[in-house]
């Protein structure tokens, strides 16, 4: 795929008779820190659980790096809501599962992940906290934390920040971008705040009447896609 990570041919799709995305065609930057943004129901979370493999394609070809190591997905935190009791750290080491032999206990290397994550996201003193007890934006940056700790080349969320309130929101993109430029990891994020993002990065994926493209807003920090 060359310089590309994730490469959109001719993608449509649709539920039932809504076509949402028609004939998108996108090739995604291996490094690239990219916004999608659009107005609502423009297809912004269908292109992003299409490119997860997780809504089937009406017609076209994704091209990602999944089937060798899954993304590090950071869904709408109210997707999870356990039924059952799970802890902050339990939730974040469910990020490690890719790497860890079934069954076996943690190694000291992925203990110390975990533990970093958790501190990254002003996590720590909640780890044993019951994650449904946690506040919107606590569960948000412990499914952030889940995904840091996945190793994955490719990070990809949905409204990671749409509960922060402002500190938490910036603090999360700064380190978001951090990694980005520092460990060259890919971050695809659906983002509702436009003007914010653009302080972060001047290159976004726009999608709007069910097509999707890269545009450069010319302004901004990054300069990475
Ligand atoms: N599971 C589903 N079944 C049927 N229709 C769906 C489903 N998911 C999304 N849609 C429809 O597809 C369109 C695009 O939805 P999507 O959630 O991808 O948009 P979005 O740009 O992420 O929206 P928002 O900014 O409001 O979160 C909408 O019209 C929505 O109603």
């Amino acid at each position: 795929m060359g310089g590309s990570i994730i490469v959109c041919k001719d993608v449509c799709v649709a539920y039932g008779r809504q076509e949402v995305l028609h004939n998108v065609n996108l090739e995604i930057p291996r490094g690239a820190f990219l916004p999608f943004i659009g107005c609502n129901g423009s297809g912004k979370t269908t292109l992003l659980r299409a490119i997860l493999g997780l809504v089937p394609l009406r017609r076209g070809l994704i091209e990602t790096p999944f089937d060798r190591a899954p993304a590090g997905y950071v869904p709408q935190h109210k997707v999870i809501d356990p039924l059952y009791p799970v802890s902050v750290r339990q939730i974040v080491e469910m990020g490690l599962y890719p790497r860890r032999r079934r069954f076996r206990r943690l190694d000291e290397e992925q203990r110390n992940a975990s533990a970093a994550a958790l501190e990254q996201l002003g996590l720590a003193e909640h780890a044993k906290k019951n994650f449904r007890e946690l506040s919107g934006g606590m569960k948000q940056k412990t499914l952030i934390a889940r995904a840091l700790v996945s190793g994955s080349e490719v990070i990809v969320m949905d409204e990671p920040t749409s509960e922060l309130d402002e500190q938490s929101e910036n603090e999360v993109l700064s380190h978001l971008v951090e990694l980005n430029a520092q460990r060259g990891i890919t971050v695809l994020m659906v983002h509702h705040n436009r003007e914010l993002v653009e302080r972060f990065t001047h290159t976004m994926c726009r999608i709007q009447r069910g097509n999707a493209e890269i545009v450069s807003t010319g302004k901004g920090g990054g300069d990475n896609a």
